[in-house]
């Protein structure tokens, strides 16, 4: 083990230790206030589930208590699968015996226990409450470990159902994986670990292959081999074990695309771009082509987590009581087919698409299936799977069969025809706005085989303890030709002379009430703008058969048109290809709303002489691609930093630039430039993210190991410890390697062993070595996060550069006193703190719109989440990251160059 590019960052990857985009520490014990208060009954609501009777008569009460009742607070353990264990266990082995035991007025405390069915019990949910948390110092030393593991972000905080969809999709290792509505990230954030599965194994067996391996045998047993088995068995071996596949994750808002941002970039993964555009026309990806023809991508694997009602949501979000309304479903409902369609059309033939949502409404689960499986072609071309048999001991039911819909007054109707009888009688249309016939069972003509509406999966409140959730998994089955929404399916004809005699007769509407009736509730989130349907399906259609019969492609002329404040593709009648240009090629680009574009992605020269240098400082091997190292300015030289991408994310980044793609974020930052002095000294250090990527290849020569726990610890709680005069010898084990090893950047590898000071499980830091002292570059928080875990130690850090107090921000050395970083009035960070305030409010109801209200639950504010755009601000938010020790660095340096620690000049950005 030693990767740690899916969070774990507790082992020296990863930035953003500083719980940026992670929810904010005291949000493990918060009560919501706001719950007391509620009123927790709706008429409608309850009137309209109880009439749909979705759970039996003997479940009803329990079913409305459990939505009445407090979420229980939920996480999972994340990163790579070793690594997620080792955090574990350590809730395992220390802090759950010390919960058991707890008494709260005579009765025992239930402790965290894991979900059951859920991978290696990964997943755990607990009910303690806040005052009991508060009261007993067991409870606070369990929630500083939650916290401190949180901020670093080996825990993710996560709904119990919100996790279901990603493991219903069958991710192999290799595979093409679009998320289409992917913010606030979570769902993203799985999906990414199944992409890198079995990595870690897999390029240490290749480098005991080459002969590169650090000594230690792959063999079963060890915490950090346990994917070893599946990881030789499965493919992706054409990358020396590195994984191929890829994720795009994807959201139309783009202040929840820079919240997606930084909940996946803590994952540190070359496999994974981040992208701003609306999932009903979602543009097509060009990738290179062998052939005479241009090549668009498919996915393997699409999760369509699609905006909803979020009507099982009332545990975590009460005010839907008080807001739920029959109109958030229906209103949605266009716009989920929409999203499932363009889906299942950028879909491989065998993949799967899951859709999921966390509505109770069968208007925006089974009636969705329905009118998407019936628009691409019917059960021959798309069909549900049956996923019974996984997650076993997941409670269920099974997808409605039959359903009612309830209309904006409040009336409920048992069928279209119904309706449309209603509708040809009635003096107006009032009262019919948003019915769709899609909304009913479709009636099946004779013959025509049904929906398996049963393996649409229903998950209940009761059942589990959790929110509510609805999720179905399709496979398309052959290549499809979606129907236009304007052409509806032929009727049988009973219905073609009922809609006739409807339609001739006085007062009918003259129009099907959707057509001019779009949902105020989504054009809150601006995402049901009036999309081009046709068009875009001629589009995506011309494409695949293109792909599918090899004929030509033509490149569109393309334009882009603002809808409503957001730069929205239009797509006209062309031929060929959604990608739009909307872009000149100059970057940064400021638009609307404070939108930014990136700066431009610039793939380096295999053989530019700063990659020639580094390879040659940490003696990389040869094997480790060149290729794939890119700048982010419109110069394309190595200014202050180079970042890795997959070969894959490359050829899209490359192949789609100025195209109109709206890529947001892309890349993992691999070696930072260092003001450092000296002759021989490299002036890119490896930077922490890139670290678990690059540090198998490193040669010897830049490479420190150690094996014993009281070195490390010295390490973490020191900073800065010197080597000048007799200091190095008080480093033990590594004391005479640090002390012959040229200045600059290291690698420290922590390699385990069954010594009683030993370690269970593998892990890499980059180490800095100065003139006269050495110094892990590792974030505070990442520090003691990993004190506290490996050791149980919450003691204060000890900073040597500021004399060796004890970094209390008291200053007690003679150094100079810490800046305080506010960031300027105006900045992007203050815009995105108000943004996330914004995100906040609408979690704790303040707003009325009842979509996906579960959206904004994860970020608070306060957290530290800034629109990061640009090189610059990307470096500037790891300054901020590093700590105020960094700013007060930079300040001495700044005020008196000369007369303060060599360390300030040495560790220095750019
Ligand atoms: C239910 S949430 C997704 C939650 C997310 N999958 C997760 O697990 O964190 C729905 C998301 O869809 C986004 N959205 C709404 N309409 C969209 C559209 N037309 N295209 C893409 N994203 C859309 C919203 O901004 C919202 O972030």
């Amino acid at each position: 083990m030693g990767k740690n590019f899916r969070g774990g960052r507790g082992r020296g990857g990863g930035r953003g230790g500083g719980g940026r985009g992670a929810p904010r520490s005291d949000t493990w014990n918060n009560t919501r206030t706001d719950a007391a208060v509620i009123d927790k009954h709706n008429d409608s609501f309850e009137k309209y589930y109880n009439e749909l009777a979705i759970v039996p008569d003997n479940e009803k009460e329990e079913f409305w208590a459990a939505l009445r009742r407090e979420l229980p607070n939920s996480f999972r353990f994340c990163g790579s699968k070793g690594h997620a264990l080792a955090v574990q266990q350590r809730l395992v082995d220390h802090y759950v015996p010390e919960i058991t035991s707890v008494k709260y007025n005579g009765e025992t405390v239930e402790p965290p226990r894991p979900v059951e069915w859920f991978p290696e019990k990964l997943a755990w949910a607990m009910t303690t409450p806040k005052n009991v948390i508060r009261k007993f110092p067991p409870f606070s030393s369990f929630q500083k470990f939650l916290v401190s593991e949180t901020s670093v972000g080996n825990i993710s905080r996560q709904e119990i159902v919100s996790m279901i969809p990603p493991l219903l999709m069958d991710i192999k290792p290799g595979m093409t994986v679009l998320d289409l509505c992917a913010a606030p990230g979570s769902k993203s954030a799985q999906l990414i670990e199944m992409v890198h599965r079995g990595e870690e194994a897999r390029i240490r067996h290749v480098l005991q292959q080459i002969g590169r391996g650090d000594g230690r045998e792959v063999t079963p047993g060890g915490i950090e081999t346990l994917d070893k088995e599946q990881a030789l068995n499965e493919g992706d071996w054409s990358d020396d074990g590195r994984s191929t596949g890829l994720l795009i994750a994807n959201d139309v808002d783009y202040r929840r695309a820079q919240m997606l941002v930084h909940q996946v970039k803590r994952l540190n993964s070359p496999n994974l771009i981040v992208t701003n555009h609306d999932a009903t026309q979602f543009p097509s990806i060009r990738i290179p082509s062998t052939g005479p023809t241009a090549k668009y991508l498919k996915f393997d694997r699409i999760l369509a987590d699609v905006p909803c009602s979020g009507d099982g949501t009332t545990r975590k979000n009460p005010n839907i009581w008080k807001d739920w309304i029959p109109g958030n479903g229906l209103g949605l409902y266009i716009m989920q087919v929409r999203i499932l369609v363009r889906a299942l059309q950028m879909l491989k033939v065998g993949g799967r698409v899951v859709y999921s949502t966390c509505s109770l409404n069968p208007v925006e689960n089974e009636a969705v299936i329905a009118t998407a499986i019936d628009r691409c072609g019917g059960l021959e071309k798309v069909n549900v799977i049956d996923c019974s048999k996984e997650l076993p001991g997941l409670r269920r039911a099974p997808g409605l069969k039959q359903w009612k819909v309830m209309d904006k007054q409040g009336r409920i109707w048992s069928s279209w025809k119904d309706v449309e009888t209603a509708m040809a009688e009635a003096e107006s249309e009032e009262g019919f706005a948003r019915l769709q016939e899609g909304m009913f069972p479709p009636e099946m003509a004779d013959g025509e085989e049904t929906i398996p509406y049963e393996r649409c999966i229903r998950v209940y409140p009761h059942y589990q303890d959790t929110g509510g959730f609805f999720i179905t998994v399709l496979e398309k089955r052959s290549e499809i030709k979606a129907r236009p929404e304007s052409a509806p399916k032929p009727k049988p004809e009973w219905k073609s002379a009922q809609r006739s005699a409807a339609s001739s007769a006085p007062g009918s509407p003259k129009k099907r009430a959707f057509d001019e009736d779009i949902s105020p509730t989504a054009k809150k989130v601006k995402v049901d703008e009036p999309v081009k349907e046709e068009a875009v399906e001629t589009q995506a259609d011309v494409k695949m058969e293109e792909e599918a019969t090899g004929g030509p492609v033509q490149e569109a002329p393309s334009a882009a048109t603002p809808m409503d404040g957001v730069e929205t593709p239009v797509v006209k009648n062309e031929p060929a290809d959604i990608p739009i240009k909307s872009e000149p090629a100059d970057f940064p680009v400021k638009k609307k709303n404070n939108q930014m574009h990136e700066e431009p992605y610039k793939y380096l020269d295999p053989e530019h002489p700063e990659l020639q240098r580094i390879y040659a400082f940490y003696e990389i091997s040869p094997r480790f691609p060149r290729d794939r190292f890119m700048v982010r300015n419109a110069t394309g030289e190595p200014v202050k930093a180079v970042y890795y991408t997959s070969t894959l994310a490359r050829d899209i980044l490359v192949m789609n630039e100025g195209k109109g793609m709206k890529f947001v974020q892309c890349g993992v930052k691999m070696f930072m430039k260092q003001d450092s002095q000296g002759h021989d000294i490299c002036r890119w250090r490896i930077q922490s993210e890139g670290m678990p990527i690059i540090e198998p290849w490193v040669g010897e020569g830049r490479v420190v190991r150690l094996t014993k726990r009281p070195t490390l610890r010295k390490l973490l709680i020191e900073m800065f410890p010197k080597m000048s005069g007799e200091g190095w010898k008080k480093m033990g084990e590594i004391a005479e390697r640090v002390r012959d090893i040229s200045m600059g950047c290291c690698v420290l590898r922590v390699e385990p062993s069954d010594d009683e000071d030993g370690f269970q499980e593998r892990i890499v830091l980059p180490l800095w070595r100065g003139i006269s002292s050495l110094n892990l570059m590792l974030p505070k928080e990442e520090r003691k996060a990993m004190l506290l875990r490996l050791y149980n130690d919450d003691s204060p850090l000890i900073d040597h550069s500021r004399g060796g107090d004890n970094n209390n921000n008291n200053n007690q050395g003679n150094a100079a006193p810490t800046p305080v970083l506010t960031p300027a009035p105006g900045s992007l960070t203050t815009q995105v703190d108000a943004l996330i305030e914004t995100a906040a409010a609408e979690a704790a109801g303040d707003q009325a719109e009842p979509i996906a209200p579960s959206l904004a639950a994860d970020i608070r504010p306060g957290d530290n989440i800034t629109a990061i755009v640009t090189e610059d601000q990307d470096i500037e938010a790891e300054s901020r990251l590093r700590g105020e020790d960094q700013a007060r660095r930079d300040a001495i340096h700044e005020m008196a160059p000369g007369v303060t620690d060599e360390e300030d000049v040495f560790n220095k950005t750019v």
